[in-house]
């Protein structure tokens, strides 16, 4: 099978899921294009026997170059095989109210763009002082701090649960290819 990742990304943890994801699909004998939304010029869904959407959560929303390329091509990626990851810091945690603003982010996404995927995961993303602004730093160490109270604070930390996120592909592959 040929299959598009497509994902964007504020900090960089989204692109670094969607290179793995790509590695793990060609080691599995299938052909892969990677594709940044930000320069996603004239991309023919088409060539595609299946497809990969992946957004981090920035304050409630996500990315808008996804919501953007979901809504252009509902019809298409309607007709194929669709994966949707939503990485955010909400996922890495069991807080029921933060689950349910997941539902309701993911809600909001498929009623603008009109596009529902067949499979929709929620990945964990990363905590990255090291990539943040002043005001991003502040509200992000109180959340963490909240969230996790074991954590350092200063350092970067990924709480990607690798394995699952592995496990929910070679699924998704297998009933693609079925
Ligand atoms: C400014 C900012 C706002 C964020 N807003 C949310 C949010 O509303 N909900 C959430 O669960 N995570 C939120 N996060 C956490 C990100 O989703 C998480 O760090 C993710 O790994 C970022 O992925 P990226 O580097 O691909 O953008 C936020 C992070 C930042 C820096």
């Amino acid at each position: 099978m040929k299959i598009l990742v497509s994902y964007a990304t504020s900090e960089g943890h989204t692109r670094k899921i969607a290179r793995w994801i790509a590695d793990r699909i060609y080691d599995q004998g299938h052909s892969v294009e990677l594709l940044s939304l930000v320069d996603k010029k004239d991309i023919d869904l088409g060539r595609f026997d299946g497809a990969i959407l992946a957004s981090s959560v920035h304050v409630g929303h996500y990315q808008p170059e996804v919501a953007e390329f979901a809504g252009e091509h509902a019809t298409r990626l309607a007709q194929m095989p669709t994966l949707f990851l939503s990485v955010s810091l909400s996922a890495a945690g069991h807080d029921a109210d933060d689950w349910r603003g997941l539902e309701r982010i993911l809600d909001d996404f498929t009623d603008a763009t009109n596009w529902t995927p067949d499979r929709v995961v929620q990945v964990a993303g990363a905590y990255m002082p090291s990539e943040y602004g002043v005001l991003s730093r502040f509200v992000m160490r109180r959340i963490i701090a909240g969230q996790d109270p074991e954590a350092d604070l200063d350092a970067d930390h990924d709480y990607t649960d690798w394995e699952a996120l592995g496990s929910e592909l070679d699924s998704w592959l297998a009933q693609a290819e079925a």
